[in-house]
């Protein structure tokens, strides 16, 4: 599956409505090293409910390469893991590590899920 340079405004709204359909929503791939370091922090340590967030394996997915551009267009970064959490647009994992770091990460997250 070769990656697109553009994906459709169709497939750039489907990528939008799970961001908005998700308190967490986090694009990974399996062999990233920053995404099982993000997925650690959301999960184990802050403890974000699975059932409240949507965490896409892009490099697994059939759709993978479309989801990755779409989210490109919708925020301006290619690279996973791609982060939302109540619709504000994270960035990735380093971005997550610092608001964790300044305790806001905790702020965000009680605004949208029960920890
Ligand atoms: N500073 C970024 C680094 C993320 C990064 O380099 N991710 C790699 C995978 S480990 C990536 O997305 N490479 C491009 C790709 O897989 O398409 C972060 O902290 O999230």
């Amino acid at each position: 599956n070769p990656k697109p340079q553009t994906v459709s405004k169709e497939i750039v709204d489907q990528v939008q409505k799970m961001i908005d359909d998700n308190p967490v929503f986090v694009a990974t791939k399996s062999y990233c090293p920053y995404c099982k370091e993000t997925l650690k922090t959301l999960f184990d340590v802050m403890k974000v409910p699975v059932g409240d967030a949507l965490v896409l394996q892009l490099d697994t997915m059939d759709d993978g390469n479309e989801i990755q551009v779409a989210l490109k267009q919708l925020n301006g970064q290619s690279t996973v893991p791609s982060i939302y959490i109540g619709q504000e647009f994270i960035g990735g994992n380093s971005d997550l590590q610092k608001l964790y770091a300044s305790g806001e990460l905790k702020n965000k997250l009680q605004k949208v899920v029960r920890i």
